[in-house]
């Protein structure tokens, strides 16, 4: 696995993959744009910090990338959609620089609060100034936090230490989490109107983008002091200018810029505003969040590698380990079910209904159908199909995906059925079971039938009269073809049959002919099934 490192990451954690014998690690950092591009093509994995960009030019250079670790939280410089189109899977660290941050935006607001840069600029320069770094407490005023996650509960607990009224407004949190944290859940106009320090830390996206403009800026108290240690672009940083030069903003505290480095003119106007504390992007900066978020991914390339589940992976639904465990074995069987269902469909699919039924169904069995589903698709598309972008897939193939669950059982303690719709109504059905721990076909079409899917197997469907099956034995004898089991269903006497031969090796294409005539089978396909466990074109783990 060839990795690069495009952002500084610490070594504790590179070393880790270092001494891996299957990994060759580059660490190559300050690229241009271009020099990147030309050389992403020899990648397996992209190791980033917030210095990268990692969007659709660059992922479609990647030819071989299947991995993108951001060690650090924000993925808001990765195209996590367009990656998730292409299979590539997106991990970050999510919680090695939580502290850090938290405690940046305490020290950026202190800092304002205190005068601590300008003071300390004017001593070393010589002067011995008081009183115009004359500050104000925290102790009292009333701090609003927008976005009660990691970091924003980590800010909220510290300004409670510091004795300040929290108010905080999280559309997505539970309740009982700012009750934990002693904060009062409000709306985000009553933390515009009320406070007197406003500190942002919710993620940089559609919804948040320019979240605080000149409307919410107006609506602030005269006096109020802003922080923003979370994403540049949260708030629009023309309109803070305007209200820091009104006067109506008494300062701010940032760390984070919608242009890294900052070039624009209003950005630097910003910067360079004498009530205005700026760090180049520091949150994460600590010896210690780096370290943590470096052995995070590390960890996380290492389990991708030994086909270990991945914790922290943002485009693969997120499965309980534990419970991944349990459907290993209901893995291999949606696997081999698939496999055999989609050598036998012969039109365009519509819809594909996963059923589960008996005590499997008590369990989420989202990972059975999402691998069922990259297992079908992998036989239909050009592309490789996994867990990431299978979903993504079916919808763009215009393909509907339908889980059904009834904890009811029949004949089998466990059943996974798979109903595939195709054009003009068609339908095809296959059921399987477990059968002492291996997989087991159990109806085809209407036909109850029961056999442990082979390497080679031959199907066909005829109108069922005396003297068929000697005469398939007859033809597969001449061609040296041993039958190792069979298998026949019928729907009534002497009506259609379908036969399933179990073989030794696989029957050529002249045989099947043969086959064919001397039947006159109204369908026969010779069905190949590589192996019997998982064959993991769904990046599965079964
Ligand atoms: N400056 C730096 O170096 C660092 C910056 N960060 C940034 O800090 C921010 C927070 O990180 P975490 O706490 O780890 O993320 P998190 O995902 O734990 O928390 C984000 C919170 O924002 C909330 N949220 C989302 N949309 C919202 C909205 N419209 N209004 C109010 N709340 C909303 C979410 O419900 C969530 O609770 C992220 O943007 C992250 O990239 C994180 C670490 C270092
Ligand atoms: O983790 C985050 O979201 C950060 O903002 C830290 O970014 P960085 O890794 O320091 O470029």
């Amino acid at each position: 696995m060839k990795i690069i490192v495009t952002d500084e990451v610490a070594q504790e954690g590179l070393a880790l993959l270092a001494q891996d014998p299957r990994v060759e690690l580059d660490v190559k950092l300050g690229l241009k744009k271009e020099e990147l591009l030309a050389i992403i093509g020899d990648y397996d994995v992209i190791i980033t910090r917030s210095g990268t960009t990692v969007n659709r030019e660059l992922l479609d250079a990647g030819k071989k990338l299947r991995l993108v670790a951001r060690a650090g939280v924000g993925i808001d410089n990765v195209d996590v959609d367009y990656a998730s189109s292409r299979g590539v899977i997106v991990v970050n660290a999510p919680f090695g620089n939580t502290n850090s941050a938290a405690e940046h935006a305490m020290a950026l607001l202190l800092s304002f609060c205190r005068n601590v840069t300008r003071a300390n600029g004017s001593l070393k320069s010589g002067e011995w100034k008081r009183a115009p770094f004359t500050g104000y407490e925290l102790k009292g005023k009333t701090a609003g936090v927008i976005g009660l996650g990691k970091v924003g509960g980590r800010v909220a607990t510290r300004l409670k230490a510091f004795e300040c009224d929290v108010l905080a407004c999280d559309p997505y949190i539970a309740v009982k989490r700012a009750h934990d944290l002693g904060v009062k859940l409000v709306s985000h106009d009553e933390i515009y109107k009320n406070c007197d320090i406003i500190t942002v830390h919710t993620p940089l996206t559609d919804e948040t983008r320019n979240m605080i403009g000149e409307r919410e800026l107006a609506m602030m108290k005269d006096g109020v002091i802003i922080v923003n240690a979370a994403r540049g672009g949260i708030i629009e940083e023309a309109a803070l200018l305007k209200y820091l030069e009104s006067g109506k903003v008494a300062g701010a505290a940032v760390d984070v810029f919608s242009e890294e480095p900052p070039k624009s003119e209003y950005l630097k106007k910003l910067i360079g505003h004498e009530r205005v504390v700026v760090t180049p992007h520091l949150g994460a900066n600590t010896f210690e969040a780096q370290v943590n978020v470096a052995v995070d991914v590390s960890r996380e390339i290492l389990n991708y590698l030994d086909d270990q589940p991945l914790e922290n992976a943002v485009n693969i639904p997120r499965f309980d380990l534990a419970l991944m465990d349990q459907m290993r074995p209901f893995l291999n069987l949606m696997n081999t079910l698939c496999e055999f269902g989609i050598q036998l469909l012969d039109a365009n699919i519509s819809k594909i209904v996963f059923g589960f039924s008996g005590s499997i169904a008590h369990y989420d069995c989202t990972p059975l159908t999402v691998c069922g589903l990259a297992s079908i698709l992998n036989r239909m598309v050009d592309q490789d199909v996994n867990m990431v972008n299978a979903s993504l897939i079916a919808e763009g193939m215009g393909i509907v995906v339908e889980e059904s669950k009834t904890t009811h059982a029949d004949a089998f303690s466990n059943l996974i059925t798979i109903v595939v719709e195709g054009e003009g109504g068609k339908r095809r059905t296959i059921s399987g079971t477990l059968f002492e721990g291996l997989p087991r076909i159990v109806r085809l079409r209407d036909y109850s039938m029961d056999f442990a899917p082979e390497e080679h197997m031959l199907l066909l469907h005829y109108a069922d009269r005396p003297g068929m099956i000697g005469k398939i034995g007859t033809i597969m004898g001449q061609h040296e073809i041993n039958i190792a089991s069979m298998n026949l269903g019928r729907s009534e006497k002497k009506g259609e049959a379908m036969v399933i031969l179990s073989l030794d090796s696989a029957v050529p294409p002249q045989v099947l002919e043969e086959v064919r005539a001397a039947t006159d089978a109204t369908f026969i396909k010779a069905i190949h099934m590589p192996g019997a466990r998982c064959s993991r074109s769904c990046g599965c783990t079964a």
